[in-house]
């Protein structure tokens, strides 16, 4: 289990990572999404003790991972800019990285394996493409057999098999009982990826919880009505407490009850209904009002309260977005 208590990170004035405190749990695949810049990668640098919080503090199973006896054991990574010797094999890097840690050969075949590297281990990885290389990169996460993995976009830049491949990978893991925590803006990925996600924007978590609340507390759920008397039937509904829209072709979006109360409230009232469909809000639409809430908030002098109570909250004022790297 990863458990992140108030972890922030500063570089210089600018705030990367700002109060941020979350829990990934064991046997889930957890999901962090956020548009760049937002802090993905400083949180799970942190994560792994390749950065210090500036306050916070972040366990793995329960300590902090410079504490862990055997870190490679304990927690696999994946991270941005990976050191590779461009001049040695793929399988050559594995074995070099599995000596430090007490870990033998057999296990390096059987990660290579695993990876679906077999065919280009004894290639040189200077000239692996970017799928390769990532591929490279989760296998050397898997070498100490880790209860936590720790993987920052792993799908980038593989192709669809090997998005699937991912997919597939990070699920049997989870299976197995192990902590996954998968960081990446492809929020169709993660919908079908991710049991639970950990959204950030501009340093802050802006939801936290299982896909389906997430996406449900976001505009949330909603059902599509025609009728041909629905002037009558949208009064109605709004007397019962249901929050609606009108649009222009005449249908009704209404929030608040569900299918099956709308048609009991309009079947009570003698009013036909046509149609009666519930709506999703999809991953994509619940990524772009939360970020977007954030990205308002940060702008506005006086931010208004979250509209999804503890959910989404202010960002940090003032802070330039995108700017370079220090
Ligand atoms: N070493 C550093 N020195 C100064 N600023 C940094 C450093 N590392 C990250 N930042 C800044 O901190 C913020 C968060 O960056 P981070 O890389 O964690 O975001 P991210 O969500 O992973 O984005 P991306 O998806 O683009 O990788 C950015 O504004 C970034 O410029």
């Amino acid at each position: 289990m990863i458990v992140a208590e108030h972890l922030t990170k500063r570089y210089g004035g600018r705030t990367a990572v700002d109060d941020v405190s979350f829990t990934v749990e064991p046997g889930r695949v957890t999901g962090f999404l956020g548009p760049n810049g937002a802090g993905k990668s400083t949180t799970m640098r942190m994560v792994v003790g390749l950065d210090r919080p500036t306050s916070g503090r972040v366990t793995v199973d329960g300590r902090a991972y410079a504490d862990s006896p055997a870190p490679l054991q304990e927690v696999g990574a994946l991270l941005e800019a990976r050191a590779v010797h461009p001049g040695r094999s793929a399988r050559s890097h594995l074995r070099a990285l599995a000596a430090t840690h007490g870990i033998g050969d057999a296990r390096v075949d059987e990660v290579v394996a695993m990876t679906g590297l077999s065919a280009v281990a004894r290639r040189r990885v200077g000239g692996f493409s970017l799928g390769m290389g990532q591929r490279l990169g989760i296998a050397a996460a898997l070498l100490g057999d880790p209860r936590v993995l720790v993987l920052d976009e792993p799908v980038n830049g593989l192709d669809p098999e090997g998005v699937r491949w991912v997919r597939q990978t990070v699920r049997h893991l989870a299976d197995e009982g192990r902590t996954v925590f998968i960081s990446s803006h492809l929020m169709s990925e993660m919908a079908i990826t991710a049991d639970d996600l950990v959204v950030i924007g501009r340093g802050r978590v802006v939801a936290q919880g299982p896909v389906r609340d997430v996406v449900g507390g976001v505009g949330g759920a909603s059902v599509l009505v025609r009728s041909p008397r629905a002037g009558e039937l949208g009064s109605l509904l709004e007397r019962s407490g249901a929050r609606l829209e009108r649009r222009d072709d005449g249908a009704l979006v209404v929030r608040g009850p569900d299918a099956a109360a709308v048609g009991d409230l309009a079947a009570g009232a003698g009013i036909a209904v046509h149609e009666l469909t519930p709506q999703q809000s999809s991953l994509e639409d619940a990524f772009m009002t939360l970020t977007a809430d954030a990205v308002e908030y940060a702008t506005s002098p006086s931010p208004p309260a979250g509209p999804h109570g503890s959910g989404p909250r202010p960002a940090g004022p003032g802070r330039p977005d995108e700017e370079a790297r220090a």
